[in-house]
Order: C-alpha cells, then structure tokens, then sequence
C-alpha cells in the first residue's frame, strides 16, 4: 500500500526526532513493502523565520490532504517575545483544530529494563505500570476566548476564557469508553467539579455516557489528588480521561512512569482514521542540536500512526519489540541512563532500534 505522510519536524529537538521515526519508517516499509511517501512542510518558529507565519496555509493543506501527519515539537526562546497568537505553540493548536483532532492518547508504560530509570520507589513500580490518559485536545482554556481589559480596582488584567460544551465532553468520553473496554475496565474522570461550572458540566455528561458502557467501571477524582495519586498509587489507573489542560499537565506527570518524557508518544485523533503523531514533550531547547534527544517517543509515535491511521498492527507490534530490546539490551540515552550506563546519543539509538527491525 502507498501512504502519504505529512511531516512538520518543527524546532529545537524536532527536526532530530523525526529523522530518526522517519528512518524507521522507511525500514518498516522496505520490510513489509509498502511505500510511504513524505511531504514535508514547516510550522513553528521555523516557519516564522522562513515565511513571517509559524502556520503556513500550505502546512495545513498538505496535513489535510495527507493520510497522517507526523510532527516533532515547536517553540523555544528565539519566539518567545511573539504575539500570543503568532506563537509557535498556536501553530500547533491550529492544526490539531484545523484537523479535527480532538482525542489525544498519550500511553505511558514503563518498559521491564527501565524499572530503574523510573523515579517511583521499586515496590510501586513492581509488576509494570501502564496508563493511558485521554486528553480533550480542541477544546478548553487553550482555545478560549482571551484578551486584556481594564478592571476598575486592580488596573489592567488578562483572561483566558474555559467552556466546554456538552458534544465536545460527550465525543471524548465515548472515547476514553472504548480504549477502557479494550483494557482493564476502569476509566477515571479527572476534573474541577468543587470549583468549575465547565467541571460539573463534564462529571454529569460523563455520567450519562457511563450508562452506555456497564461493563466499564467509571470513578472521578479532582485533578489536585489525581496529580498526587499517579505517583502514590499509579495501578490505581487505567484510563484517565480529563480536559485539555489537565491532560496537558497531567500527562508530562505520567511520563515519569515510563522513566522520561523522552519515552512518551502521542496519538492525536479525529472522526476518521487521519491522525497527527507526536511526542508529548516540547522542543527541548536545553539539549537541541546535541544529538543527545531521547527518539523514542517520536518512534513509538509512528508505531501509533501505523496502527491508529494506517491498521497496521504487526508492523507497530514490529517498533514496539524493536525498542523493547534495544533497551533489554541496555542501550540508553542520557535522559534514562542510570549511573554506570553508556550513554547513546540520538542517531546511535537510532540505529539500534533500525538493527532490531
Ligand atoms: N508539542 C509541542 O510542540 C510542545 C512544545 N513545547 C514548547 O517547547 C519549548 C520547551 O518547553 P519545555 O517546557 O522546556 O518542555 P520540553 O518538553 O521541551 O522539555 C522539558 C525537559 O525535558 C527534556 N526533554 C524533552 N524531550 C526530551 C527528549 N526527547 N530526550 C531527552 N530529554 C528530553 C528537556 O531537555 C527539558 O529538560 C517551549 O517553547 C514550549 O512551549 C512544549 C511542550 C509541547
Ligand atoms: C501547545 C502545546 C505547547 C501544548 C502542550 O504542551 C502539549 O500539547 O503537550
Ligand atoms: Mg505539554
């Protein structure tokens, strides 16, 4: 089969990142012959610099008019001082609205060989630990209104506006169902509901949905004791499912089970099959151009498109096993190695990973 790719490599560690998830790619499809053919286009601070917008409408074109998008992160210090709305980062949010991409997966499991990489005490971590949040991804704070006004106490103010509406909650609740149904059957809601109206508004709606779903069982947390309970009692979860900033927060707290943020994919979806794959952490501008990026959040993010996107589960199965052993073997980068450990650097666990395909 031929599909078509878009990729947005982004700025800072991105464009290292994607290299490396597009050479295995390509060894996928040498592999199991089939063509994946790449367009890349800008967006980011990346795209500022070349063409005075981080979201060219041709980005948002090709994105549309490809069977997946693959993207590595944007932002850093360079395009800090830009309008909020000429940001990098709105770059992105534009073309996970522009896609409809409104279900964001971000799975964090702690591989076997990395129980020493992972921060929690050995007898937390004992047996493996596997999460899933399900985070609301166009709607919330970050897409509502926002501006500045004078206030008549307190002078000039800023606000960001959070609604939800009952369709968004009831879209992203279905489905946190399934992926619960498919797992160990039991979704936590995470929310605001003592103090946010959008809160009450999301508990009751997911409520309802629950009826749909008996087998699944359903209980809610507030966001402050969900954060304090993933890293108290992390098998507690399952599936989390939460609006978009809590996931946003609440998902880099996750990575720390899989022993990095470097480690954390992402899969985010919409009605049809189209997906855009990234990695859950940033840009990374402490450590871009080093060639010391941890890949394989942005590997284990293409395992997610073949399988989401493309229903290609034994070729992701083939990823997933083939950065399963690179690390039974010891390899680490600097971000998971443990004292004695050699350290890898991006290219070098590349090519690891590529061996083991
Ligand atoms: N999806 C995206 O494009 C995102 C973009 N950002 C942007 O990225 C920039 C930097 O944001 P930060 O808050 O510093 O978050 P970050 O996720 O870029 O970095 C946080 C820390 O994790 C480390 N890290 C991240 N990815 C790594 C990898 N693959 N291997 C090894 N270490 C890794 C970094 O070196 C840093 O110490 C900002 O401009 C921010 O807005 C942040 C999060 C998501
Ligand atoms: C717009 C992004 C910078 C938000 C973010 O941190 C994320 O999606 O993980
Ligand atoms: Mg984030």
């Amino acid at each position: 089969m031929n599909y078509k790719i878009a990729v947005i490599k982004g700025d800072g560690i991105g464009p290292e990142v994607v290299d490396s998830a597009v050479e295995v790619l390509q060894s996928i499809g040498k592999k199991y012959n089939h063509t994946f053919e790449f367009e890349e286009v800008l967006a980011g601070g990346i795209a500022y610099d070349a063409y005075g917008t981080t979201l060219p409408e041709k980005t948002l074109e090709v994105a549309n008019n490809s069977d997946a998008v693959l993207l590595g992160a944007v932002g850093g210090p360079k395009w800090d001082d830009l309008p909020g709305d000429q940001r990098p980062e709105a770059a992105l949010l534009g073309l996970r609205k522009g896609l409809g991409l409104y279900a964001n997966l971000r799975p964090a499991i702690l591989f076997d060989s990395l129980a020493d990489a992972c921060p929690l005490r050995p007898e937390i971590v004992e047996g493996g630990l596997d999460v899933l949040v399900v985070r609301e991804l166009t709607g919330g704070l970050y897409f509502g209104e926002k501006g500045y006004k004078e206030t008549e106490d307190m002078g000039k103010a800023a606000y960001d506006v959070l609604i939800y509406s009952e369709k968004e909650i009831e879209r992203i609740t279905r489905v946190a169902f399934d992926m619960a149904q498919k797992r160990g059957k039991v979704l936590t809601s995470v929310d605001k509901a003592n103090i946010l109206e959008s809160s009450r508004l999301w508990r009751k709606t997911v409520e309802r949905i629950a009826k749909e779903y008996p087998d699944v069982s359903l209980n809610h947390l507030y966001v402050d004791n969900a954060a304090m309970q993933l890293v108290r009692n992390p098998k507690q979860f399952d599936v989390i499912v939460t609006e978009n900033m809590f996931g946003d927060i609440l998902s880099d707290e996750a990575s720390m089970i899989t022993g990095s943020i470097g480690m954390l994919p992402s899969a985010s979806l919409g009605e049809n099959n189209k997906g855009m794959y990234e990695p859950v952490h940033g840009s990374a501008p402490d450590i871009a151009g080093q060639g010391k990026a941890n890949p394989i959040a942005t590997i284990m993010s293409v395992a997610m498109m073949l399988k989401y996107s493309f229903n290609l589960s034994e070729e992701a199965e083939n990823i997933e096993t083939a950065v399963r052993k690179a690390l039974d073997d010891g390899h680490r980068t600097s971000d998971i190695a443990t004292k004695d450990e050699k350290v890898l650097s991006t290219k070098e666990m590349t090519q690891i990973i590529l061996g083991n395909i």
